[in-house]
């Protein structure tokens, strides 16, 4: 398959690049390298372009044949977007627009995109299925709710297919340690975790430990990017003989505190990691755990790190030596 991955120098989009290419796909990586790095998509092809250049993603996309378009890109950091709603908006909704309008003139009809648990706002239960209300809290999650509901009318007036997969927490990278999450600002978990451990002077913030959970911190569900990236592999499958918009949440189905996950980072890099409490983070909900059994039965899909401590480990080989 030809396989167009908008988002390829980004973080997931790395991984799910590498994956394409060891299965003995081609690859083209559309990326404007806002978040991205040009050697995170090494060495599939890469067009340096813009979701808002319609011009230029329409010329791509009808002369160049594509089977299939995997969606990454996004602006996604919580906080960001209620400071900057218009410019959530404007990327993660406009722009996934542009791709679809440039994708009907194409005539390509199979889109897999990167939805996330942030869709559900604050969750009324502990396992969160894809039966649970679509409610997010924040312009982030609006963003991609948006996005899931024009997936469907698509489907309906247009026939597109698509697969939206909503991530609980990514974490990990390759375990050949030559690509790995690299990010500025950084406000991910692990990441600060291990920049901590790496350099002292890195205390993390623990934000909030009064929360109704086992220790007081807030209990997540980390997901291997490999498991994530077999996911997409997983739905373009699907999409052969599936028509219509399908949604999976994807995540290990078992949450870890806080402080569990550094307690688990001190194992693997035997470094007491430096912390101090601080106050909540606003707009974080104290337990978010998927239920992967939908995607399990008809994806046909299961993760294969189902360790904090195999995740921490491959991120650990990342960060002590990271390539950007
Ligand atoms: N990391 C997580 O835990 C997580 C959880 C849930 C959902 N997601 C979603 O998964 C996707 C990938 O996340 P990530 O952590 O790899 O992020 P990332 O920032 O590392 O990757 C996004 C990539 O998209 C590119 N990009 C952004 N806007 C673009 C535009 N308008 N035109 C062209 N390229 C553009 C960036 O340069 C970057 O390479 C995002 O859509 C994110 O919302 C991530
Ligand atoms: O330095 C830090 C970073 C995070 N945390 C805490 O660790 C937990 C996990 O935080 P992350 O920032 O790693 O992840 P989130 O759960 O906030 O966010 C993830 O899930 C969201 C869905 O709710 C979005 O999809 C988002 O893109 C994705 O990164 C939270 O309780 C957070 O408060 C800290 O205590 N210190």
């Amino acid at each position: 398959m030809r396989v167009l991955v908008c988002g390829g120098a980004g973080y997931i989009g790395s991984h799910m690049v590498r994956m394409l290419l060891a299965a003995g796909h081609q690859v083209v990586v559309f990326d404007n390298l806002s978040t991205g790095h040009s050697l995170a998509a090494e060495p599939a092809s890469l067009v340096v372009g813009d979701l808002l250049d319609v011009p230029l993603l329409e010329t791509l996309l009808t002369t160049q044949h594509f089977d299939a378009v995997v969606h990454f890109c996004a602006r996604s950091l919580v906080g960001e977007s209620v400071s900057e709603p218009y410019a959530y908006y404007e990327n993660n909704v406009i722009g996934t627009l542009n791709l679809l309008k440039a994708m009907r003139a194409a005539k390509i009809n199979k889109l897999v995109f990167s939805s996330t648990a942030a869709i559900f706002g604050d969750p009324e239960s502990e396992l969160i299925a894809e039966s649970h209300p679509v409610r997010p809290i924040n312009p982030y999650g609006s963003s991609k709710a948006m996005v899931e509901r024009m997936l469907m009318d698509a489907a309906r007036a247009y026939g597109l297919c698509s697969v939206a997969l909503r991530y609980f927490n990514a974490a990990g990278a390759d375990p050949s340690g030559e690509i790995g999450e690299s990010h500025e600002p950084e406000t991910h978990l692990i990441p600060n975790v291990l920049r901590a451990a790496l350099d002292g002077r890195n205390t993390l913030k623990v934000f909030g430990h009064d929360y109704a959970t086992r220790d007081g911190t807030c209990v997540r569900d980390y997901i291997h990017v490999n498991d994530l990236a077999s996911a997409h592999t997983k739905a373009i499958e699907f999409m052969a003989n599936h028509e219509g918009a399908h949604q999976f949440n994807l995540g290990n189905g078992r949450g870890f505190t806080v402080m569990e996950v550094i307690e688990a980072a001190r194992r693997v890099t035997g470094v007491r990691v430096p912390f101090e409490y601080a106050p909540r983070r606003a707009g974080d909900p104290p337990v978010l755990v998927a239920s992967n059994a939908k995607a399990r039965e008809q994806l046909d899909w299961s993760p294969t790190f189902t360790e904090i401590e195999a995740i921490i480990e491959s991120a650990w080989r990342w960060h002590q030596n990271p390539r950007f």
